[in-house]
């Protein structure tokens, strides 16, 4: 139990100095600004609280103190003057820290230097979480925390002008309203984690958005599955929620309790100034601030939503502090690395993909001397992804060594990029045609310049692609390839990949020593894909080219093709010594010959020939 409070009071401590840092990441003066304002509106509540009091006493002796007259108006001016310039201060200091926070959870979702963190469901939650709660305390977060400071110091002052009178009455007060407030924050954390923690709603998230995602809105509407679809959010939903509200219905009870003890411990109080009252004890003065003091303790009690904010951005800090500590640190990058083609060895590899028992490589080797083109092939699920993201360092080996130029590409961010992969699913970025080919030239520029070299290098790259019909199609180099921009286009699945191979190709102006396309091209016919690959292999002579494909017909003009299954190089060797050696590969190839012959696509003779 004591462990217990100690270690929620050390994260509460920790969470403030978390927000005190934010807030100074925000503005050193605009928070200095914030502070001062504070206090001055704490002064003139003293000022209101006391000045009105001696002011009574003297209008009731008959004599009018002038410079209480004096005190209590200028307090009672500054009072509203200074809640205002809180208010400005946070609304200031909210849209700075908006950004801030979510560049945070961009720098540490991009920290670590392989990608196996994004694959954790806890860390994805995490992260998930943390977007959405920016997002959602958008314009409260940071103005919450300064009107809370403000009303908070407002309270201290009431509990000191009460304590004047009466230090036990002031104690009791302080007693009644702080049980409350105790008592409200435990039960609007709890909504706060049902809302942000809760993974159970995740489902109903899931459906939701596949109902309005343009993604998925094709198959929803071909398939009908609108109703089906609302239905089962909703579902998801009351399913998730039942539980939750329950625990809100238990964590509410003892905010009902508090509030009754909070009712006796001012039904006390106000008892024990009338009594003093009645019987002469204290003066009129004394009568009038102390009352005041005992309404304006409130500044130090639960105060709704605005406390119910601070709580939550608070969260929000530790969680994303805890993310911090959680994630690999970013591994240094090597000064200088190779040019031109590079050695890619993989030695003794071993790897199993978290959540699985079954490594899908245990002991494989492979060397790939610099300026061959070597082609994986291989039945779904064989490796070859696998095979391709640990030689890029997405992913690190259990044991045994992934070397590319002599150096390990999994702790080396230079050495990565003398890696160039175009994935199966390449991204479509939102950007100009340019910048979609050249992309790895500007990796460096990040002031965001383009020279002539990036567009002469881009040109070369989509011609050496066979895009040069897309520029075409396009019309401008400026052109965002997206319609959700204005004056944006999209293309078509062939035409995209025109332009992600460029962007492979781009890279080796950037330094990539090893190109690798994985099943890019998969969208292409067999006839168009084995020219892709042919004019790939032309244009990348003397680079080291790593092919992956199920179309054997496709990469049988590479120098070398190595046969993997489960996990294991079974074949490796020439077209034409695997197609004499008689083994697997023969036997796929043949297969697919016959297929295409089947289907009259006349890929047969272009197979055979
Ligand atoms: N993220 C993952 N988590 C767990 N297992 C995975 C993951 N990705 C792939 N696998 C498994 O690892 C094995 C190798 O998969 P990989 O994607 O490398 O095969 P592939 O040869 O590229 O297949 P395909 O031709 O279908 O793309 C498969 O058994 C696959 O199910």
């Amino acid at each position: 139990m004591t462990s217990q409070i100690s270690a929620r009071l050390a994260r509460l401590r920790r969470g403030y100095s978390l927000l005190l840092r934010l807030l100074w990441a925000c503005s050193p003066a605009w928070t200095v600004a914030g502070v001062v304002t504070s206090l001055l509106q704490a002064v003139a509540a003293i000022g209101v609280m006391i000045g009105s009091g001696r002011l009574l006493q003297s209008l009731v002796d008959g004599d009018l103190d002038r410079l209480w007259l004096t005190v209590t108006l200028v307090s009672l001016l500054v009072q509203p003057v200074a809640t205002a310039a809180i208010d400005v201060v946070g609304s200031v200091e909210q849209g700075r820290a908006t950004p801030l926070l979510l560049e945070r959870v961009a720098t540490l979702a991009s920290r670590p230097h392989g990608i196996e963190h994004l694959e954790d469901a806890d860390v994805r939650q995490s992260i998930d979480a943390a977007i959405e709660e920016i997002n959602q305390q958008y314009f409260l977060g940071v103005q919450s925390t300064w009107q809370v400071l403000g009303y908070r110091l407002w309270g201290l002052a009431a509990l000191g002008v009460l304590a004047a009178w009466s230090w036990w009455v002031a104690l009791l007060a302080l007693a009644g309203t702080s049980l409350l407030n105790l008592t409200w924050s435990a039960y609007s954390q709890q909504i706060f984690e049902d809302i942000f923690r809760d993974r159970t709603r995740r489902r109903s998230t899931w459906y939701r958005n596949l109902l309005v995602d343009h993604e998925s809105a094709k198959e929803i509407r071909l398939f009908g599955l609108t109703d089906f679809g609302l239905a089962r959010m909703t579902a998801t939903w009351r399913e998730a929620m039942v539980v939750i509200w329950e625990g809100r219905r238990l964590k509410r009870r003892p905010i009902w309790f508090a509030l009754v003890l909070m009712f006796a411990a001012y039904a006390v109080a106000l008892s024990a100034l009338a009594h003093d009252a009645w019987v002469g004890a204290i003066s009129t003065a004394v009568l009038l601030s102390s009352a005041q003091a005992l309404v304006q303790l409130e500044g130090l009690g639960m105060l709704g939503d605005n406390q119910t904010m601070v709580n939550r951005q608070m969260a929000l800090l530790l969680d994303l502090d805890d993310l911090d500590a959680r994630l690999p640190a970013s591994t240094p990058a090597s000064d200088g690395v190779g040019h031109g083609a590079a050695a890619v060895s993989l030695r003794g590899v071993r790897f199993t993909y978290p959540g699985r028992t079954e490594p899908t490589f245990d002991g494989l080797d492979l060397d790939i001397a610099p300026g061959s083109s070597v082609a994986v092939v291989g039945a779904n699920g064989a490796g070859k992804s696998t095979l391709i993201k640990l030689l890029c360092g997405l992913h690190r080996p259990e044991s045994g060594t992934v070397l590319v130029d002599g150096g390990d590409p999994g702790v080396d961010d230079r050495l990565r990029r003398r890696v160039a992969v175009i994935f199966q699913e390449f991204v479509r970025y939102q950007l100009p045609l340019r910048d979609n080919v050249a992309l790895a030239l500007l990796a460096d520029r990040l002031d965001g310049s383009r020279g002539p070299d990036v567009e002469a290098a881009a040109a070369r790259a989509l011609h050496d692609a066979v895009g040069d019909p897309v520029l075409r199609r396009v019309g401008s180099w400026d052109r965002v390839l997206s319609a959700e921009y204005d004056g944006g286009t999209d293309l078509s699945g062939g035409q995209w990949q025109r332009v992600a191979l460029a962007r492979a190709l781009a890279a080796v102006d950037a330094g990539a020593g090893v190109l690798v396309l994985d099943e890019p091209t998969a969208a292409l016919d067999v006839r168009a894909e084995a020219e892709l690959f042919d004019s790939f292999l032309e244009v990348t002579r003397g680079m080291t080219t790593i092919l992956v494909s199920h179309r054997l017909s496709s990469v049988r003009h590479a120098e070398r093709i190595v046969v993997l299954d489960h996990g294991r190089i079974v074949e490796d060797g020439t077209h034409e010594e695997l197609v004499a050696h008689g083994g697997r590969y023969a036997r796929m190839f043949a297969l697919q010959a016959e297929r295409f012959a089947m289907a009259g696509a006349g890929a047969s003779e272009e197979a055979a020939s």
